[in-house]
């Protein structure tokens, strides 16, 4: 019988306010695993166009600078960082600036190559394992993971979590904004918002935080006895 603990791989992937951050933060935690938010660093690069003048609706433009900024991301899940240039970008990632603009620059396929290998070279280093939360997960970034989840919530929840964090916003705003987001991450050609085929997917609906993080805590509980 091994008693050594396995270094496991999972992917969370899943529309905007599903819960996948707090859920991959909570259950890397538990597992002594390393967590990463591939979202924020979507989010970092195109903080950095913003603030380098590049035109974020032109894809041309986007992509001959997505080369330039060097960005980090820390992945201890009590503590996960994240700097651009050196700089701590985790405050100004969340801005509705950067909210408004991710989903253009993400499209545009240099981003998601240059962003693809740093996402996998930091899974690869992960000695113990890692969860990995995103979009695109399951089924291009890390296709072999050990776990894939796919986090659904229907549209009202998820815009009711979501205006729980941004306080004082109006909900039928944050929901028209969220499904704006969703259908362009949907329906870009390169590596699309979708639920891998081997992927277990979890309705959140109805579920609390900690029956969310119990259900995955247990099903990666489940892979490791089965592997
Ligand atoms: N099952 C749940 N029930 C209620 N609130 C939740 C649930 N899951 C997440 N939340 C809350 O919803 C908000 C968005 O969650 P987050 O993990 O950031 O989602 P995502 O990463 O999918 O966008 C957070 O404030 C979080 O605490
Ligand atoms: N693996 C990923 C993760 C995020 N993205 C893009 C698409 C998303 O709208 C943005 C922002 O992702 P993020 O997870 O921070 O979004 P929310 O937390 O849901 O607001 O990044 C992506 O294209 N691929």
């Amino acid at each position: 019988m091994r008693n050594t603990v396995q270094s496991v791989i999972v992917a969370i992937d899943g529309p905007s306010g599903t819960g996948k951050s707090s859920t991959s933060k909570a259950v890397a935690a538990k597992l002594g695993l390393r967590y990463l938010d591939t979202g924020a660093q979507y989010r970092a690069i195109t903080w950095w166009m913003l603030s380098h003048g590049v035109d974020t609706d032109d894809p041309a433009a986007v992509a001959s600078a997505a080369g330039k900024p060097v960005i980090v991301s820390g992945t201890d899940p009590d503590h996960p960082t994240i700097t651009v240039d050196g700089l701590d970008a985790a405050g100004p990632i969340r801005t509705q600036e950067v909210t408004a603009k991710v989903s253009a620059v993400s499209a545009v396929p240099e981003v998601r190559t240059l962003i693809t290998d740093l996402q996998r070279s930091i899974a690869a280093a992960a000695a113990d394992g890692i969860v990995v939360e995103g979009r695109d997960i399951g089924t291009t970034v890390l296709p072999d993971a050990d776990l894939k989840v796919f986090l659904t919530a229907s549209p009202e929840a998820r815009a009711a979590r979501r205006s729980g964090e941004l306080k004082g916003s109006d909900v039928t705003a944050t929901r028209e904004a969220l499904i704006r987001r969703d259908a362009a991450d949907s329906s870009r050609k390169t590596s699309p918002l979708a639920k891998a085929g081997d992927a277990v997917e979890v309705d959140t609906t109805e579920l609390s935080l900690s029956q969310v993080i119990e259900c995955v805590v247990t099903l990666v509980e489940e892979k490791r006895a089965a592997g």
